[in-house]
């Protein structure tokens, strides 16, 4: 298995490296597909993006598509039945929670280093083949809260969560909106009583 990634990882690599070095060449016109953007990020010096980020990220999206593209068909909408043949789909949000819990505050349990490794890399694969959960009963992992408080409404929200993910990343391929320029993406939040973007984000879609 680490070695089919590694083989992808090395192909997203090269893809990244040609990439960067056709963007040198003045005949190059900007497409904002996920490459430029990424390579735009990495230039403007916003983010601390690199190579290694960068790939890993792409190795995310592409696994996310297959196994949208094996479960459901393509272009349809995730259905509640689906959900649970979407382990890797569940792993993302886990860890994007565990990453940006929408309600940062309460929840300084999940940023323990005794529980987690590795806290600031995006690594959905720390879930597959878990057991832990969203509700309530795992300390390292409780974006709902936990005991008596616990958000009355985790299980509509976890769900809507994997259908509307599903089906965006399913449907759609994605690009900045085009009078905005990737270097002024900004991913830094802002903590209230819900974490936020600073500034929020504007994409398009286009159709599959
Ligand atoms: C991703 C979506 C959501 C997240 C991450 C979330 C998270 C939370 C958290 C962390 C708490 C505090 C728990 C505590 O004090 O320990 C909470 C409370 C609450 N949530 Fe949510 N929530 C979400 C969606 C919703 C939705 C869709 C509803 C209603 C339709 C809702 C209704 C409530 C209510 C009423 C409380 C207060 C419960 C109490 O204090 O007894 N939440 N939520």
């Amino acid at each position: 298995m680490t070695v089919h990634f590694n083989k992808l990882l090395n192909l997203f690599g090269n893809m990244f490296d040609e990439r960067r070095q056709s963007r040198q060449s003045q005949d190059y016109s900007v497409s904002n597909d996920v490459l430029d953007t990424l390579s735009d990020i990495i230039e403007g010096g916003i983010e601390k993006l690199n190579k290694i980020i960068v790939t890993n990220l792409l190795l995310v999206l592409l696994k996310a598509k297959k196994e949208l593209d094996e479960a459901i068909d393509k272009e349809n909408p995730v259905e509640e039945s689906d959900i649970n043949r979407l382990p890797y789909l569940q792993a993302i949000i886990k860890e994007t929670f565990q990453m940006h819990p929408a309600v940062p505050l309460l929840l300084p349990c999940q940023k323990d280093r005794s529980i987690w490794n590795n806290l600031n890399s995006f690594i959905p694969e720390r879930f597959l083949g878990s057991e832990i959960n969203v509700k309530g009963k795992d300390f390292g992992l409780i974006p709902f809260g936990a005991g008596r408080r616990i958000c009355p409404r985790l299980l509509l929200a976890n769900q809507m969560l994997h259908l509307i993910l599903g089906y965006l990343i399913n449907c759609f391929d994605w690009e900045l909106e085009g009078e905005i320029s990737p270097n002024d993406m900004n991913m830094k939040e802002k903590y209230g009583i819900a974490v936020q973007m600073v500034e929020p984000l504007l994409a398009i879609l286009i159709l599959v």
